[in-house]
């Protein structure tokens, strides 16, 4: 069955002069990590509110068309249950912290509080994470002394200590280091191996290009383009959206314009590397192979 179904969906905020999502049609199947990129304020927060529950339930507004979150109308939802049901990192981590715990420990425990889960499992799930995540030094520690990249990772914490069989990722690395991105990115790349069904919003397009198995591109509120990532990222519609494509891709074309084609467009630096090693092969003169 479809994760999520959206049909000609709408959605105007109670203050917008005009509607953040237009028209969008989607479906999200399970297992699958979803991209969602376009520039600054093109609605990807927005999508995820919605699919999230956030919006109607929290945000209010207009919504128009028709919403299914496995397989049952959103509004049909409880927002309680739904928030169990799928994890959601927010963009801003200064949202997600509860402000009502005097530890990091007990602020990553929160979620499974909620959830009801036993003590010593709740111990369990937490220490994991801690671990996974490196917050060890950071575990007695107030969450509200933290700086925003520390917030973020705690954030972070929380959901996957949920263990969520869905999550929505709203730019998880924004506050980080690239050092920091790079242990995120490897926990969600854990997540994805466990199955996880992700949907993930993240300007890097590098990063993209690694992880996503299907990207969606917005453009004012539209759903441009969706697709795998294979072939959305080399597309006409990824830069007619204003956004960036992905350093090797940029590459590749800029070997194709000056008459030396790849044999295909690479998306990740392990293609890249594979069909430029190819290219010297082939090559008679390697120095002039690029
Ligand atoms: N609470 C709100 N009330 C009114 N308008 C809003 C609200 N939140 C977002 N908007 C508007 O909705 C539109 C889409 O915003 P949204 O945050 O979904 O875009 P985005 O693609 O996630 O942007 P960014 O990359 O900057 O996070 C924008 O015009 C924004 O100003």
């Amino acid at each position: 069955m479809e994760l999520v179904s959206l049909r000609n969906v709408g959605f105007t905020y109670a203050y917008g002069d005009k509607p953040a999502l237009n028209d969008v049609s989607l479906t999200i199947e399970p297992g699958l990590l979803y991209g969602v990129v376009g520039l600054n304020a093109s609605g990807k927060s927005t999508l995820c509110s919605v699919v999230r529950g956030i919006i109607p339930h929290f945000h209010h507004g207009e919504l128009t068309g028709e919403v299914k979150i496995k397989g049952r109308d959103l509004l049909e939802w409880d927002p309680a249950e739904l928030s169990k049901s799928i994890g959601y990192v927010f963009q801003n981590p200064f949202t997600q912290i509860s402000g009502v715990k005097d530890t990091v420990f007990e602020e990553i425990a929160l979620g499974l509080e909620n959830l009801g889960v036993d003590r010593e499992e709740m111990i369990d799930r937490v220490t994991t994470v801690v671990r996974e995540l490196g917050l060890e030094a950071l575990i007695r520690k107030n969450p509200n002394e933290l700086s925003g990249g520390q917030r973020q990772k705690v954030a972070f914490a929380s959901i996957i200590a949920m263990d969520a069989d869905f999550i929505i990722i709203d730019e998880p690395t924004s506050q980080l280091d690239p050092d920091a991105s790079e242990a995120v990115f490897g926990i969600i790349r854990k997540l994805k191996e466990r199955g996880k069904s992700i949907i993930l919003v993240e300007h890097k397009i590098d990063l993209m290009a690694e992880y996503a198995d299907r990207i969606i591109v917005m453009k004012a509120g539209r759903v441009v383009m969706e697709g795998p990532a294979r072939e959305v990222l080399v597309s006409d519609e990824l830069s007619q959206a204003g956004v960036p494509y992905p350093e090797v891709t940029e590459l590749a074309f800029a070997l194709a314009n000056a008459g030396k084609p790849l044999r295909s467009v690479p998306i990740t630096r392990a293609e890249a590397r594979e069909l430029v090693s190819a290219r010297i092969k082939e090559a008679p003169h390697a120095h002039s192979a690029l």
